[in-house]
C-alpha cells in the first residue's frame, strides 16, 4: 500500500469545478512533484492534503490513517498529518532572529532546552545557515531566508514535507544552487516530499516522480526520464522538454504483415507492428530535437531539408530546419556550422519517436524495452 493516497478527488470554488477526480499513489520517500501551467490545480491539491482546503469528493489517506474524506465530512487538522510546509514567501517572523524563527517550530513540544537547542542547530546545520543563527531575517538574502524556512520546516521532524514553488522568488543562479540542495536534503533526510513547481527543469532535476497537471486532472504520474521520453498524451509532449518537442502532422497505415509506415515530413518511417499499440490513420509525429542529426552530404535513407536558422549557445546549437512543411528544432552538441539556406541531409532514431491519435492527444505507440528496440526499422 502507497504511502499516501489521493483517491477521487474533486474540489470546486463556488461553481468553478478545479479539481476533477484527482487519483494519486505517492510511495514513501518519493520526491514527488506537482508540475503544470499556472491555474491548473497544483496548489489546491497540496492544500487538501495539508488540511488547508477540504474536497467536496474523495479521501486522502497518509499511513494507514483517512485523514480526510469529502462525503463523510471527516478531515484530520494539519496538525495530525505528519507534514510541515515551505511556502513560496518565507513567512519568517521580521522579528525573531533565524534561530529563535526555527526554535518556534518546536514550540509546544515537551522538550528542554538542551534538545531544543541541538534539533535546531542540527536543522541550521542541514541548511548551512548555523553561522546565521543570531541574526534576524532582514539581515538574510532571500536564498537564505529560504534555507531559514526550510530549516524551521524540518526541525520537527515531519515525515512529510510539502514545498509550494519554494524557489521561485530566487535569481535564476540562486535558483540552480537550492535545487541540488533540495535533492541532498532530501537524500540525507529520506523524508517524502511534495514539490509544487511550473518549472519543467526543476520537476526533471529533482524528482523520483512527477505528476503532470492541466486543468484539474493529472494527465500522467511517472519517473522524470519516462516522462520525458514517452509522454503519454500530446499536452505532455508539448509541456516537458526544452527546447521543445517536434510535432509533425502524420498518417499512419499498415504496411505488409509486420509493419507501419508513417508519412509525414519526414519521408516514409517503418516500423515493425509491435511498436503500435492501436491502429490510428490521423496521427501527430514527435521527435526531440537531440535525435535528429544532421548531415553536409547526402546520406541513405534521409531526407532532405534546408538550414533557416542557428542559434549557437557555446555548449551547444539549436539548428531550425524546414523539412517540407514543417519547421523542425535540432540539438547538436557543441558548435554546428550550417549556413542559412544550404541544404542539408537529416535523420532521425527510432527510439526518439512517439505517435498520438491527433483526435484524443493519446499515445499510441508503446514504451519498448531498450532491447527491443533493435527490433523496429526505420527507414525513408
Ligand atoms: N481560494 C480560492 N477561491 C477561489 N478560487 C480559487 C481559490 N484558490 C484557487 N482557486 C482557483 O482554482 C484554480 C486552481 O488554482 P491553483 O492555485 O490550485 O492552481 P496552480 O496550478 O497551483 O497555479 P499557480 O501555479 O498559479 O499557483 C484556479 O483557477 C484558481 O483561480
Amino acid at each position: 500500500m502507497a504511502f499516501i493516497t489521493l483517491q477521487g478527488l474533486n474540489k470546486y470554488f463556488d461553481k468553478q469545478h478545479v479539481l476533477k477526480d484527482i487519483n494519486l499513489e505517492i510511495e514513501e520517500g518519493d520526491f514527488m512533484t506537482f508540475l503544470g501551467p499556472s491555474g491548473c490545480g497544483k496548489t489546491t491539491t497540496l492544500r487538501l492534503l495539508a488540511g488547508l482546503e477540504t474536497q467536496e469528493e474523495g479521501i486522502i489517506v497518509i499511513g494507514d490513517k483517512i485523514v480526510a474524506d469529502g462525503k463523510a465530512h471527516i478531515f484530520a487538522p494539519p496538525a495530525e498529518r505528519q507534514l510541515n510546509l515551505v511556502f513560496q514567501n518565507y513567512a519568517l517572523w521580521p522579528h525573531m532572529t533565524v534561530f529563535e524563527n526555527v526554535s518556534f517550530g518546536l514550540e509546544g513540544r515537551k522538550l528542554n532546552k538542551k534538545e531544543i537547542q541541538r534539533k535546531v542547530e542540527i536543522s541550521l546545520e542541514k541548511l548551512q545557515i548555523l553561522t546565521y543563527k543570531d541574526r534576524y531575517p532582514s539581515e538574510l538574502s532571500g536564498g537564505q531566508q529560504q534555507r531559514v524556512a526550510i530549516a524551521r520546516a524540518i526541525v520537527t521532524e515531519p515525515k512529510i514535507l510539502l514545498l509550494d514553488e519554494p524557489l521561485s522568488n530566487l535569481d535564476a543562479k540562486l535558483r540552480v544552487e537550492m535545487r541540488a540542495e533540495l535533492k541532498r536534503l532530501h537524500h540525507e533526510l529520506k523524508t517524502t516530499m511534495i514539490y509544487v513547481t511550473h518549472d519543467q527543469i526543476e520537476a526533471m532535476t529533482m524528482s523520483t516522480k512527477i505528476a503532470v497537471f492541466s486543468e484539474g486532472r493529472i494527465l500522467q504520474v511517472d519517473k522524470p526520464i519516462q516522462l520525458y521520453q514517452y509522454p503519454n498524451h500530446l499536452t505532455v509532449a508539448q509541456f516537458i522538454g526544452n527546447p521543445a518537442n517536434n510535432f509533425l502532422d502524420a498518417t499512419c497505415k499498415e504496411h505488409g504483415q509486420t509493419t507501419v509506415q508513417i508519412q509525414s515530413d519526414l519521408g516514409k518511417i517503418e516500423m515493425s507492428k509491435q511498436w503500435v499499440s492501436e491502429l490510428v490513420e490521423d496521427v501527430v509525429l514527435t521527435v526531440r530535437p537531440e535525435d535528429i542529426s544532421i548531415s553536409k552530404t547526402p546520406l541513405k535513407n534521409a531526407v532532405t531539408g534546408t538550414i533557416k536558422t542557428v542559434l549557437p549557445a557555446g555548449s551547444e546549437t539549436i539548428v531550425h530546419i524546414r523539412c517540407g512543411e514543417s519547421l523542425l528544432l535540432a540539438k547538436e552538441i557543441g558548435v554546428g556550422n550550417y549556413l542559412p539556406d544550404s541544404t542539408v541531409y537529416i535523420k532521425v532514431k527510432a527510439e526518439g519517436l512517439n505517435i498520438y491519435d491527433r483526435a484524443t492527444g493519446a499515445r499510441v505507440n508503446h514504451v519498448l524495452e531498450q532491447s527491443h528496440q533493435t527490433d523496429l526499422h526505420v527507414y525513408v
